[in-house]
């Protein structure tokens, strides 16, 4: 099984043998580079190493609990989708997974381009420097004063997602004497198959015009006759964590019949399609993610027979990963506090972090996997449970694991794949600090996000 899937019934490690709760087949020291940073190793004692620099002394210098991202991993993925897509597409790396300064730097170094949904993620990518052509703006209610920030900045495009924002962009381009390249955002009634709380292309939700129905339609009809906008191209985006090409396949071929009927009614062909982000990543071994240059090959192929056989040229296309290039660079490290065994059915390991940095586990039943980070050990697997230190039952990290049953206080966990929606989605629940991004490259390790202090906290409650 894998070791954090959830399987049916609760057993401890010493009545492990039977039933779904078998033990491990793996080496528990055993690191699967599906689910970890690229340069991530054990060194000869048996410690976790990240760009040659050992957990034990990232923990002493940096603290736990901590991410650390995996720069030249970061790098190397932000080279495959760049690659993978070629100069005739655009990859825009989604900033709500996460986005620092340092990463706005990686990004436009690498080429890519950048996909913010609030005034604060378009705030950090122009101080950054990222040239504003190069941002695409998204958000189901941007604020008038959002709108006006970007557009005077001069991004890229703005990605409308209904009928009010196409009047409210309209009229701050009319204000500033500009002609806003702009996108529709549509649903195009795909069921991607992936937690219904991250899926985004069926009807029933807020976000987008949907195709059925003619609501896209009608926006493309409002938003051609208005002078200060300038209609570039269709936008859909399916949901997160997929791996099943067939939902992209589908928003695709929709989205191509969407143009032909507006060149059919207007005379207009729009140059540009973007189908989203949502790939999704290797949390455990049994997750089996996609490599860029397949997700490429699938969309360019299928955007341009659909485009052949309604007779149109094919468009630009664009693409949105966040996750798919942020999630797998980086661990969490924690160090352990208690163990408590629950004879017959399992052991709680507290960690000093929790839902405060990562609540994709309580939000959406998150698989995570986790390992010893600080030795290695040979004693038998125990079935854990690594739960946080907040007031709350449901604060757990990883739900069911094994880790050796010599575990014990100070020992340093590492939990993989939590650089995408773990610090973005951070909070202070239970006045917590917000742990540190520190970025690892060759050898050097740097805080690109410092840890929250207690000062932070003081200064932001004025009395
Ligand atoms: C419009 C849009 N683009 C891109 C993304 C990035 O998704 P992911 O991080 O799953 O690639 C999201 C989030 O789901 C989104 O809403
Ligand atoms: N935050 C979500 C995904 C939503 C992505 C943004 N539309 C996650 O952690 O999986």
């Amino acid at each position: 099984m894998s070791r954090s899937a959830h399987p049916a019934g609760p057993r401890h490690a010493d009545v492990l043998p039977e039933g779904h709760y078998s033990a491990p087949a793996e080496d528990l020291n055993a690191l699967d580079p599906k689910v970890w940073a690229r340069t991530v190793r054990r060194d000869e004692d048996g410690v976790l190493t990240v760009g040659g620099l050992p957990v034990t002394r990232l923990a002493e210098e940096f603290g736990t609990p901590a991410f650390f991202l995996d720069e030249t991993d970061f790098r190397a993925r932000c080279r495959a989708w760049r690659d993978a897509f070629g100069a005739e597409a655009d990859v825009f790396y989604a900033g709500k997974a996460f986005l620092s300064r340092a990463v706005v730097r990686w990004l436009h170094e690498e080429g890519l381009n950048l996909d913010v949904c609030s005034g604060g993620e378009l705030a950090i990518a122009l101080d950054a420097g990222m040239p504003a052509a190069r941002i695409a703006f998204h958000g189901n209610n941007k604020t008038t004063a959002e709108i006006r920030r970007a557009v005077e900045a001069g991004v890229g495009r703005i990605v409308l997602d209904s009928f009010e924002e196409i009047v409210r962009v309209a009229h701050v381009a009319d204000e500033l004497g500009v002609r806003q390249p702009v996108q529709i955002r549509v649903t195009v009634g795909v069921e991607a198959h992936t937690h219904e709380f991250i899926a985004t292309a069926h009807e029933d939700q807020k976000f987008g015009l949907a195709l059925a129905g003619g609501q896209a339609a009608e926006a493309v009809r409002r938003a051609l006759k208005l002078d200060g906008l300038e209609l570039i191209g269709i936008h859909s985006h399916i949901g997160s964590q997929i791996f099943d090409m067939a939902g992209f396949e589908v928003s695709a071929r929709r989205v191509v019949q969407l143009l032909a009927e507006v060149r059919d009614e207007h005379g207009v062909e729009l140059p540009e399609i973007d189908l989203g982000g949502g790939l999704g990543i290797a949390y455990t071994s049994d997750d089996d993610p996609r490599e860029p240059h397949e997700i490429a090959k699938a969309l360019g192929e299928i955007v341009t027979r659909e485009c052949e056989s309604a007779g149109l040229a094919t468009p630009r296309i664009s693409v949105e990963p966040g996750r798919a290039i942020v999630g797998p660079t980086a661990f969490t490290l924690y160090e352990v506090g208690t163990v408590k065994p629950l004879e017959g059915l399992r052991t709680y390991v507290s960690v000093d972090g929790g839902m405060s940095d990562n609540i994709r586990t309580a939000l959406y039943d998150a698989e995570y996997t986790v390992t010893l980070a600080s030795r290695t050990s040979d004693a038998e697997p125990m079935l854990v449970r690594v739960v946080g230190k907040h007031c709350e039952s449901g604060d757990i990290v990883v739900r069911d694991a094994f880790l050796p049953a010599d575990l014990a206080p100070g020992d340093l966990l590492a939990v993989p794949a939590t650089g995408a929606y773990c610090r973005s989605m951070a909070s202070n629940y239970n006045h917590a600090l917000r742990p540190p991004v520190v970025a690892v490259d060759e050898g050097a390790a740097r805080v690109v996000v410092r840890r929250e202090t207690e000062e932070d906290l003081l200064r932001l409650d004025v009395g």
